[in-house]
């Protein structure tokens, strides 16, 4: 098993402003008399984690809401990297008959101790074409699909459009390109605008 999820721990980096990571036992052994009881704080946007449609549409759908078959199963990874963006020119090379989650590896995440100044965006002509093909998941090693400073988010509206689901921050760097399968189930938050994720690989065996 592959683990690509990004390690959560005090410091890891987050959106600028965002609310930091925080984890501390709230509760000891010593005080509580049987167990340490922890508390946990931070932006849900931190590390690997899923987009849920609410994130950017106030009438999307929450976390709960979302199908989870889509987080398990088949995936492609492919590697994409050494281009500032991608759009449906960068992927027509690639084969991507019969996949319905296609990781995109764009190493444009240099240093995992702090948040990139600039990643690998996606274009919004991509949408379309991952539609076409049939993908209804894209992972991306970096913390949006859009650029960081991106207001409108064409790329998560653009998905969103036809149905396709977003995991971001993945730590692909390890991974060799090819099929595997995926698990990166959701928590059941009722609410949420999207999760953290343990994403993890297994080798595919068709
Ligand atoms: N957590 C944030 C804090 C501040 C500004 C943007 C964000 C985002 O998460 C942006 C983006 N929509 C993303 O999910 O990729
Ligand atoms: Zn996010
Ligand atoms: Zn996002």
């Amino acid at each position: 098993m592959i683990d690509i999820s990004r390690r959560l721990e005090k410091g890891v980096p987050t959106w600028p402003g965002d609310t930091a990571f925080s984890y501390e036992v709230s509760w000891s052994k010593e005080q509580s008399g049987s167990v340490n009881v922890g508390k946990l704080t931070m932006s849900i946007h931190t590390g690997t984690h899923i987009d849920s449609p609410f994130h950017f549409d106030n009438n999307g759908c929450k976390v709960m809401d979302l199908d989870l078959q889509l987080y398990i199963g088949p995936a492609r990874v492919i590697d994409v990297s050494g281009r500032s963006s991608i759009g449906a020119e960068d992927l027509a090379a690639y084969d991507l008959d019969g996949v319905t989650r296609l990781l995109l590896c764009t190493s444009s995440w240099s240093n995992p101790d702090v948040f990139p100044s600039e990643i690998t965006y996606l274009k919004a002509d991509l949408a379309a074409f991952l539609n076409k093909k049939g993908i209804r998941l894209i992972g991306v090693d970096v913390p949006s699909v859009d650029p960081l400073d991106s207001k409108e988010l064409a790329a998560h509206h653009g998905l969103h459009a036809y149905d396709i689901h977003i995991l971001e921050g993945l730590a692909l760097d390890h991974v060799n390109p090819g099929d595997y399968e995926l698990i990166a189930l959701p928590l059941p938050l009722a609410e949420a605008d999207g999760s953290p994720v343990r994403a993890v690989l297994r080798p595919y065996t068709a």
